[in-house]
């Protein structure tokens, strides 16, 4: 592919575009760009030598009893993967994936039953987060629970001067629910999907409907809830190839792939391979984006690509040292690094642990530094329930899976002495679940740093600032940015920008600024 965009003038279609950052929304962005234009060359540009991003799954072997050798599939980033995103359902019919889908009924434990350690709690143990209303009355969770959702409606509208565009979850929960409430449910919440400090994270960004109920309420969530919602829904709806995933799909609360979550990002690189107007770079290091009236170049250690074009997936953070035309708002948001430390246990997982999803741990009543949860464990998912068809022979051991780390600063041997860390975390592990464990047969523990975002208050109105300056010279709308930084966390979200990269190129391009 040559270097230079062929037809670099504005009110043109992209003809070069380049596509920075190769996991899961630089790749869903280079396929629906491909898709939505076919003539143009797509460049694809990531750093580190392989593609896919934080979705990492690896078949591991290991000894179990008689002799045999079993195999399980351990996840390093997201291990599987709701049905609630209609781009990413499209996505999967579009590559022809699912044949290779496993998935877990709504109806399974790994789905119904859900648990929190309450490491505050004079006697520690896994409570059942409840699945319906008759459930609470007889949970240790009701005397938070019930009185606080029973006073809510009643509670006067309370929401303070300097909160009216956005505030934390934790604070929205706080001012309807009360602090525990909020403290034990709402930090939890929190922890499973962004690792992070539910005081810090934007409701309006990461739970709108909660945001949108109370301001339906007229101050009350719960009146808000029970109130209508048909006016704040598009009419128009999109359309998705989904090709009957969706039935396919209906019962199932989560899933995932018979080679583990890889098998997606592994699925779209290999169709951009086969695409002659496709060319992917690993191991390439971007040093500078230099836009100008008519493109944009983008300078490498070897080389200089010029690009009609250019959508940006990787973390904002990493953006900002790249521009010599600065954009606001990169550097706003902190990132969540989490320990990942993936156990296998040579016995069926009904002797190890209740059926379940797995349990996530509240933020201590003291906060994070206190020496309640010195480890700075987040949760720990039950991966046989949920994800055991990866694996042989089927129901024969015990796959798990501890998160650490998100806003705490855990007190642990450092991942050098993984004999240490191994022990102190199991010892931990011990202790939640209320019963001595069997020796590991495997342990696998990976550092991701700076993995998820946390899209602190303020984030929606910082993003459309930043649009702005990107639809303003000299961007001149030839630049997008996207990806879980901007745009959301969860993998459909990823998806769904990718999908929706290059839109406004579709339409009509720039007028000339010159
Ligand atoms: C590395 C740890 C991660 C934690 N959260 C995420 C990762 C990668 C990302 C994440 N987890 C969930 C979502 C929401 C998905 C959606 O709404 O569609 C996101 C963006 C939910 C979730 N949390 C856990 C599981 C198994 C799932 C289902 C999706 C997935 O596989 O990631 C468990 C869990 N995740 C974290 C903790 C501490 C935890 C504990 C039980 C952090």
């Amino acid at each position: 592919m040559s270097e230079r965009a062929q037809d670099p003038i504005t009110l043109a279609p992209p003809s070069v575009i380049a596509v920075l950052g190769g996991g899961i929304t630089g790749l869903s962005t280079t396929f629906h760009l491909t898709r939505k234009f076919p003539n143009a060359r797509i460049l694809l540009l990531e750093k580190s030598p392989r593609l896919g991003g934080w979705m990492q799954s690896k078949r591991v072997q290991f000894g179990i009893p008689g002799g045999d050798v079993g195999t399980a599939i351990l996840e390093t980033g997201p291990r599987s993967l709701r049905p609630n995103s209609s781009a990413l359902l499209e996505l999967i019919n579009l590559l022809g994936l699912q044949s290779q889908l496993i998935t877990t009924s709504e109806e399974s434990p790994a789905a119904k039953n859900r648990f929190l350690y309450m490491a505050d709690n004079q006697k520690p143990g896994l409570t059942a987060i409840p699945s319906n209303a008759l459930g609470f009355l007889r949970s240790q969770l009701a005397l938070t629970v019930i009185p606080a959702v029973l006073r809510e409606p009643f509670r006067k509208k309370n929401r303070p001067s300097g909160a009216e565009h956005d505030e934390s979850l934790d604070s929205l929960m706080s001012r309807r629910f009360g602090n525990e409430f909020a403290r034990i449910l709402g930090s939890s919440l929190v922890h499973g999907i962004y690792a992070a400090d539910a005081r810090k994270l934007s409701v309006k960004t990461a739970l709108p409907p909660l945001w949108m109920a109370e301001n339906r309420g007229n101050g009350s969530i719960i009146r808000g809830v029970v109130k209508s919602r048909k006016t704040e829904y598009p009419l128009v709806k999109e359309t998705y190839d989904t090709g009957g995933l969706e039935t396919f799909l209906k019962n199932v609360s989560v899933f995932s792939f018979k080679d583990g979550i890889q098998m997606l990002p592994d699925a779209i690189t290999k169709v951009l391979e086969t695409n002659p107007n496709v060319d992917i770079r690993t191991s390439v290091k971007v040093t500078k984006l230099l836009p100008s009236t008519k493109c944009i170049e983008i300078s490498t250690p070897h080389e200089t690509i010029t690009a009609s074009h250019v959508v940006t997936t990787t973390p904002p953070p990493s953006l900002e040292p790249l521009l010599t035309s600065p954009l606001p708002h990169l550097t706003s948001n902190p990132y969540s690094s989490v320990t990942v430390i993936s156990f296998v246990f040579a016995a069926r997982p009904e002797v190890l642990h209740p059926p379940g999803f797995g349990y996530l741990i509240p933020r201590p009543k003291n906060g994070y530094e206190s020496d309640i949860n010195p480890e700075g464990i987040l949760g720990v998912v039950f991966d046989s329930c949920s994800l055991g068809d990866q694996d042989r022979p089927l129901g024969q051991f015990t796959k798990l899976t501890m998160m650490v780390g998100g806003p705490y600063t855990p007190r642990l041997p450092t991942l050098e002495d993984k004999d240490t860390l191994t022990k102190v975390l199991l010892t931990a592990l011990e202790r939640h679940l209320g019963r001595r464990l069997p020796r590991p047969a495997f342990v696998q523990i990976s550092y991701q740093k700076d993995c998820i975002p946390t899209l602190t208050t303020g984030h929606l109105t910082r993003m459309a600032e930043l649009r702005e300056a990107l639809s303003g010279s000299p961007w001149n709308s030839r630049m997008e940015v996207v990806g879980a930084g901007i745009g959301g966390v969860s993998v459909g979200d990823c998806v769904v920008q990718g999908r929706n990269a290059g839109n406004a190129w579709q339409e009509q391009d720039v007028p000339d600024r010159t």
